[in-house]
């Protein structure tokens, strides 16, 4: 049987939660160590499951992953990096994307990648297409095989010039990885400049490596024979943030994020403050709180940093079920990640999705059939149900929703929340939830 959590709505949240170090970051963190020399050491790493497939992974291929039981910080020596058997490797297909960062440091540490197939949430196609161009350009030899890719480089990697289409995020990791330990100057065009991004290049400059980022998203990247170690503080969870803010407004609560930067989520900051939610800055986090009149409805679209980050999109829209009025939300990130909003309806929410481009500038899902955009109308009532978690954000979404509901609501396969989200259930019952767990037998 699968754990079920069984949510009595209707219960504002309120308190105080700890966001830790950022599931977009800490993985990758934990792969830049298998360039480097000497040990490594990262801070304020979250107990998430995304680290313990990489702490998996990293372990197979020779490193000792150590974590100190009383901080919780992670330490990780690369020296005795090894091959390691496919079907080990195997065991961990579809657990996660981060595997395909470990195509560069595995070439530099041991000559050779097997890479198993990538999980991740299923909210659009998710190719991996520029990861493989860029490691091309590098001159990588990628053979596809069942159950994954394979990689080589029988003269090294080197550096290259390189423009992507997209700005994402795991394809200009892809480079930094790639080629700060590359023969040569690598030009990256396109780049991503996410405060994840940019807290791995802090990382790998940590390390030894030269990077420049300039205004124009180019990244210059000279390659080093060697990288030492690092100490780093992981930059804190801004989605994981995000998304108890939108917790706090949907259940008419009160939450303080201790550990919420608001360098990071100023986009974030500015929308909710738009809606009505009430901010409270400090130094060691925020307080995001429901000021107890009406919200006010918003038309957004995501975007690449510095925009609307789409991974607070799904959250969000839940407090928007709540806003006097239609609000109008244009996804451009992801050509399918409305997919939850359909559990939204069952549980009486008004929300309707569109294959156009209800935004300002048309996107490229436009023209291709995908319904990503959504209009709500709102406020709703909402009343509990019975829903499988589909994704992370989607799936917190959910939780979201049956938390602000009247009456039960049972949700099964909450072990995706667990991806992202560190202790969530002793978070729930730290703001005042009423729910009950029944685990998995
Ligand atoms: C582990 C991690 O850090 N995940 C984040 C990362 O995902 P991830 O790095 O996978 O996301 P990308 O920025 O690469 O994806 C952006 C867009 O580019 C497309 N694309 C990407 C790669 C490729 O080879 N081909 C291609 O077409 C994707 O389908 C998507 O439409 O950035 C996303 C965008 O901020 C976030 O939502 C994810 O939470
Ligand atoms: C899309 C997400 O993550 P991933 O890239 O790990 O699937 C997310 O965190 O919302």
């Amino acid at each position: 049987m699968s754990s079920v959590l069984t949510i009595r709505g209707g219960v504002p949240l309120s308190g105080r939660v700890t966001v830790r170090g950022a599931k977009n970051l800490v993985p990758k963190a934990m792969v830049a160590a298998l360039l480097g020399s000497e040990p490594s050491v990262l801070r304020n790493v979250p107990e998430i499951k995304d680290v313990e497939v990489v702490t998996s992974l990293l372990q197979l291929h020779g490193v000792s992953v150590e974590r100190d039981e009383v901080s919780g910080d992670l330490t990780l020596d690369p020296k005795e990096a090894k091959t390691a058997h496919v079907a080990d490797i195997d065991a961990h297909a579809g657990d996660s994307r981060i595997p395909i960062l470990l195509c560069g440091p595995l070439i530099h540490a041991i000559g050779e990648a097997f890479i198993p197939d990538l999980g991740g949430c299923r909210i659009g196609d998710r190719p991996i297409d520029y990861h493989l161009n860029v490691l091309r350009q590098f001159g990588a030899v990628v053979d596809k095989r069942p159950g994954g890719i394979s990689i080589s480089a029988p003269r090294g990697l080197r550096g290259a010039k390189i423009s992507l289409p997209y700005p994402s995020v795991g394809a200009t990791e892809q480079v930094l990885l790639s080629a700060t330990r590359a023969e040569g100057i690598t030009e990256l065009s396109g780049a991503a400049t996410e405060p994840e991004v940019i807290d791995l290049i802090a990382v790998l400059q940590k390390m030894g490596a030269l990077i420049s980022v300039q205004s124009d998203r180019t990244i210059r990247i000279e390659g080093v024979a060697e990288l030492g170690g690092y100490r780093h503080r992981a930059l804190p969870d801004r989605n994981e943030a995000a998304s108890w803010a939108s917790a706090a407004l949907a259940t008419r609560g009160d939450i303080f994020v201790e550990g919420a930067s608001q360098r990071d989520m100023m986009t974030f900051l500015n929308v909710f403050r738009k809606l009505g939610g009430g901010l409270a800055i400090e130094d060691d986090g925020i307080r995001f709180y429901h000021r107890g009149g009406k919200l006010s409805p918003l038309v957004l679209e995501t975007d690449v940093h510095p925009g609307f980050m789409t991974d607070w999109q799904q959250p969000l829209v839940v407090a928007l079920t709540q806003a006097e009025g239609v609000s109008i939300v244009h996804e451009t990130v992801y050509e399918n990640r409305f997919g939850f909003t359909e559990a939204l309806r069952r549980m009486g929410a008004t929300i309707q999705v569109h294959r156009e481009c209800l935004g300002s500038v048309p996107c490229r899902f436009g023209q291709r059939n995908f319904l990503h955009s959504a209009v709500i109308s709102g406020p709703t009532r909402l009343h509990g149900a019975d829903f499988d978690i589909p994704d992370l954000r989607g799936g917190f979404s959910h939780l979201i929703a049956a938390l602000a509901a009247e009456g039960v609501s049972r949700a099964t396969g909450i072990d995706v929340i667990k991806r992202g989200y560190e202790h969530f259930t002793d978070k729930l019952a730290a703001l005042g939830a009423d729910f009950d767990l029944e685990e998995a037998r």
